[in-house]
């Protein structure tokens, strides 16, 4: 078997970057666009407001004419018409004495440049229905402000609206409506493939029978690959031989209506097992002979300095890039948020290398292994953050992230548990109460 080069998570991680470049951009519909990221900066076409509009039901007057209410003189003004939203700005200009009446978002006739509100005048309120009709004259009672909405004092014609590199939302593509845009360019979504081998694996929901388990790694990776913007196809639970597990992959190269996924992702079989079925299929001591000898490039096998989640897998399959992550359910969700998410991030577009990490304090102490970086799934003991302690359901003695009974890997319950994942530098053996820790935040 072939010696594991050590790497650090950083290093893992950049050499799974390297096996990515961002999807084709395509435009799309806005609504279909939510999710996706921007690949073109919108800029609007239109200026917003598109005209000087009022803010107000009520009448469009001339400053000069109504400077005299703040002092208490009554004005009553001729009534020359009337403007409604959606109407062309009225030919004539407003001449003096003269007011219309107006509707919230009508253009202001030339001249006009104050909307009294309708409660603020004699009039009182317009009657629903009776447009057109109405006093021939009103009479001012207030003219402090000026409700009229500027042409182009939101966004001018030209402006950059929406950045290339934001996850599209609801907010952004209503923007780009406003905008002057029925469609968006983005980055295709990501396709990837998601397996798990383990001949010990049911299908979840399935009584697993004796020595037998629930498959939960390939529920939460096509979830969370899914939940990150991506097209997902999951295979769950392939049988520990090579030709299941070469089957398995050829299948899934299939299986997004001919076009090849941009990332293949598999959990377990990759420690050191008599049956680790991917070091089998990647080892090049191991696949030399075999029938999917050409079918592997760029394989290796690593241990990556972090605990949990060290032995980690890369390569392409017929081309197509391959991250196989450990079988540990802890270290496989660890392995998703360092390793994967960054690479789905790099294919759909997000600029910049992923999330930053916050500062706590712990709450608990715990040890940590020394050389390695620990990823502790951690909770935070109260709503507004300060303290963390080791997230799980059976905690006290024998629960230490890193005590004699291992790293705690397999213990599924402090995954649902978790609000945040604690990140304890290689030189750390022990995190003691008070301590300053580093901690991603969790969805
Ligand atoms: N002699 C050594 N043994 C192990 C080493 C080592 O360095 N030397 N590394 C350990 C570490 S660390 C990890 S992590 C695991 C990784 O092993 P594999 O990737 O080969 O994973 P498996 O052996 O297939 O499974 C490990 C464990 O996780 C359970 N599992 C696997 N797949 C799933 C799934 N889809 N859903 C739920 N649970 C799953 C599996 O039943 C095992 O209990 O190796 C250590 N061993
Ligand atoms: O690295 Mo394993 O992932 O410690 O359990």
């Amino acid at each position: 078997m072939t010696r594991e080069p050590r790497r650090t998570i950083a290093q893992h991680a950049d050499d799974a970057l390297a096996l990515v470049r961002p999807t084709p951009t395509a435009d799309l519909p806005l609504e279909d666009a939510v999710g996706a990221v921007l690949a073109a900066d919108v800029v609007s076409t239109l200026d917003a407001p598109a005209f000087d509009a009022s803010a107000m039901d009520g009448y469009a007057v001339r400053s000069a004419d109504v400077a005299g209410v703040a002092t208490g003189s009554p004005v009553v003004l001729r009534v020359v018409g009337d403007v409604a939203a959606g109407a062309p700005e009225l030919d004539a200009p407003l001449g003096p004495g003269e007011a219309v009446r107006i509707m919230t978002g009508a253009p202001v006739p030339r001249g006009g440049d104050v909307v009294v509100p309708v409660e603020r005048t004699s009039t009182g309120r317009f009657t629903p229905g009776a447009a057109g009709s109405g006093p021939a004259t009103v009479e001012i009672h207030d003219a402090t402000r000026s409700n009229v909405r500027a042409r182009g004092e939101d966004v001018r014609r030209g402006d950059v609206v929406v950045e290339a590199g934001v996850v599209l939302t609801a907010r952004h593509v209503s923007v780009a409506a406003s905008a002057g845009h029925a469609t968006v360019r983005v980055h295709r979504a990501p396709r990837v493939a998601v397996l798990s081998t383990g001949s010990e694996l049911v299908a979840p929901g399935t009584a697993p029978g004796p020595g037998r388990i629930p498959d939960s790694n390939s529920v939460l990776l096509a979830a969370s690959a899914r939940a990150a913007g991506a097209r997902v196809v999951r295979r769950g639970a392939v049988g520990d031989t090579a030709p299941a597990l070469v089957a398995a992959l050829d299948d899934l190269l299939a299986a997004f209506d001919g076009a090849l996924p941009d990332l293949l992702v598999s959990t377990g079989g990759v420690s050191a097992g008599a049956f680790d079925v991917v070091r089998e299929v990647l080892d090049p001591a191991t696949r030399a002979g075999t029938a999917w000898e050409g079918a592997v490039d760029d394989a290796r096998l690593v241990a990556v300095g972090m605990q949990p989640g060290k032995p980690q897998g890369i390569a392409r399959w017929r081309g197509v890039p391959w991250l196989a992550l450990p079988g540990n359910p802890v270290s496989a969700f660890v392995s998703f948020e360092l390793f994967v998410r960054p690479v789905l991030d790099r294919l759909r577009g997000v600029p910049g290398t992923g999330r930053s990490l916050v500062g706590r304090v712990a709450g608990e102490g715990w040890s940590s292994p020394s050389g390695r970086e620990q990823l502790v799934l951690v909770r935070h003991t109260a709503p507004d953050g300060g303290q963390v302690v080791p997230a799980g359901r059976h905690r006290g003695p024998g629960s230490d992230p890193a005590g004699a009974r291992g790293s705690g890997s397999h213990r599924v319950s402090a995954l649902a548990h978790a609000d945040a994942l604690a990140v304890v530098g290689a030189d750390v053996t022990a995190v003691e109460p008070g301590d300053a820790v580093r901690v991603l935040l969790l969805d």
